[in-house]
């Protein structure tokens, strides 16, 4: 085998492997891939080769399912080791990345004869694997593929929410890989004309899939922009005018919102509990050369006290508004997560309104498109919480249909902004507290 040959089968090999571990130990592909010794050991293109296989595999786990129930004349035994991850993996290359037939078949074989228990299956994944490359697209045909590709739980929950036209658009959305939203300290400038990209209405650069690794975009390394999702520059926006005032930031790491506070001028302290994010912010405030004060602290453990000009909550939550960038997600949560996570936000929440000045502002933001993280937060918070009163969020940076009858702010996967197509799902609400 040539040496080139060798990476290709170890990285299916890992991937085969972090397909499995992904989904039973409910880790991020990134949480996934940043944990394992030997993916840590690749080398960068090889490791950005392996995200994209697992990535590619769960964005189309659905449909990949449907396929191989049909090619397949039953499920495959439980001892069959990474046989089936191996099938996944191989379809996902056939169809949705476009790799030669030859290779792919030739690996997935030779990844199926390295392990003892799939061994006896790699007749089977040659087989199998050879009616995919021959029926290619056709495969797809009478596929209700964003149906398939979207498990129960969330279906429900969406056409329940947002109505059964929406929940097939937000589906759809999650389909494609989205693009690279760039953020600049001091305005795009002519930063256009080196990046490229589309203008958004909120003076981001949006870079299309498929753009160079980010560490190698000119710019980054210099300092010169950060990324950011264009539906997670909202919530800091609705704070208003921050020159000038003290800003807490809670649940800040890895900071995308605390260098956006603190390039407007706000007198930002950034709170998160994690050591490890929190050395993220600190490397991206480093890079930036933006300032902020930062403390690893519990946002429940009452010694956190004092009052600020305005605060945000980016609060922990399901996360399921990024999962066209986290397609593993629909995979990893479930209902009770959503629960769980929606008693930490209401508990955070009330900690958050302790810390606002009398005549501040608190915004309360989440990546959830689930309402017990958003809508139904809000409501239970203005409901137990007379002091406070909803600012009703409007500009034309908003994404049309964004701003609410009800003063907040919900973006969907669906939406276009200005000339684009997508974002992610964010709940945001700007709330004062009388003075
Ligand atoms: C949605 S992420 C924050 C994203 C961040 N605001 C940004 O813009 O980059 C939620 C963060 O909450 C933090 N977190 C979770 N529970 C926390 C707690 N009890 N106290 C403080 N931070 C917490 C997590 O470590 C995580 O970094």
């Amino acid at each position: 085998m040539t040496s080139a040959a060798a990476h290709g089968l170890e990285v299916r090999r890992l991937a085969a492997q972090l397909l499995r571990t992904s989904v039973e130990r409910r880790l991020t592909v990134e949480d996934a891939i940043s944990g394992n010794r030997e993916a840590q050991a690749l080398e960068l293109r090889d490791r950005a080769f392996l995200s994209s296989l697992l990535l590619t595999s769960f964005r189309h786990k659905g449909e990949i399912d449907a396929i191989l129930a049909k090619l397949l004349d039953r499920p495959l035994p439980r001892k069959s080791g990474p046989a089936r991850d191996i099938l996944v993996l191989g379809v996902a290359q056939l169809l949705f990345l476009q790799l030669a037939p030859h290779a792919v078949i030739d690996l997935a074989v030779r990844c199926a004869k390295a392990d003892r228990n799939a061994l006896h299956f790699s007749g089977l994944v040659n087989a199998v694997l050879r009616k995919v490359a021959a029926g290619g697209a056709g495969l797809r045909e009478g596929l209700d593929t964003p149906r398939l590709n979207t498990p129960d739980w969330l279906w429900t929950r969406w056409v329940k929410h947002y109505g059964a036209d929406e929940a097939r658009a937000i589906a759809m959305a999650h389909a494609d890989r989205p693009g690279l939203d760039i953020s600049f300290a001091g305005g795009v400038g002519d930063w256009r004309d080196v990046l490229g990209g589309a203008l958004l209405p909120n003076g981001q650069l949006r870079l299309p899939a498929g753009h160079a690794a980010v560490p190698e975009l000119p710019g980054f390394a210099e300092g010169s922009w950060w990324i950011q999702d264009a539906a997670a520059t909202i919530p800091v926006r609705l704070l208003g005018e921050v020159q000038g005032k003290t800003i807490l930031d809670l649940c800040a790491a890895p900071g995308g919102k605390t260098l956006q506070l603190a390039a407007s001028g706000g007198e930002v302290t950034a709170v998160d509990l994690s050591e490890a994010r929190l050395g993220r912010l600190r490397e991206n405030l480093r890079r930036t050369g933006l300032a902020a004060t930062i403390l690893a602290a519990d946002v429940l453990n009452p010694n956190l006290a004092g009052e600020w000009d305005a605060v945000l909550l980016d609060a922990p939550c399901s996360a399921t508004g990024t999962i066209r960038r986290h397609p593993e997600l629909p995979y990893l949560r479930d209902e009770a997560q959503v629960r769980e996570l929606a008693g930490l936000q209401r508990r955070m929440l009330r900690r958050a309104a302790a810390l606002t000045k009398p005549g501040g502002m608190l915004v309360y933001c989440s990546c959830s498109l689930e309402p017990e993280e958003g809508e139904m937060r809000i409501r239970g918070f203005l409901a137990d919480t007379p002091g406070f009163e909803i600012v009703p969020a409007s500009g034309n940076w908003l994404p049309q249909g964004a701003a609410k009858p009800e003063g907040w702010v919900r973006t969907l996967p669906s939406m276009r902004y200005g000339e684009a197509q997508g974002m992610d799902g964010f709940f945001a609400a700007a709330l004062r507290r009388r003075a």
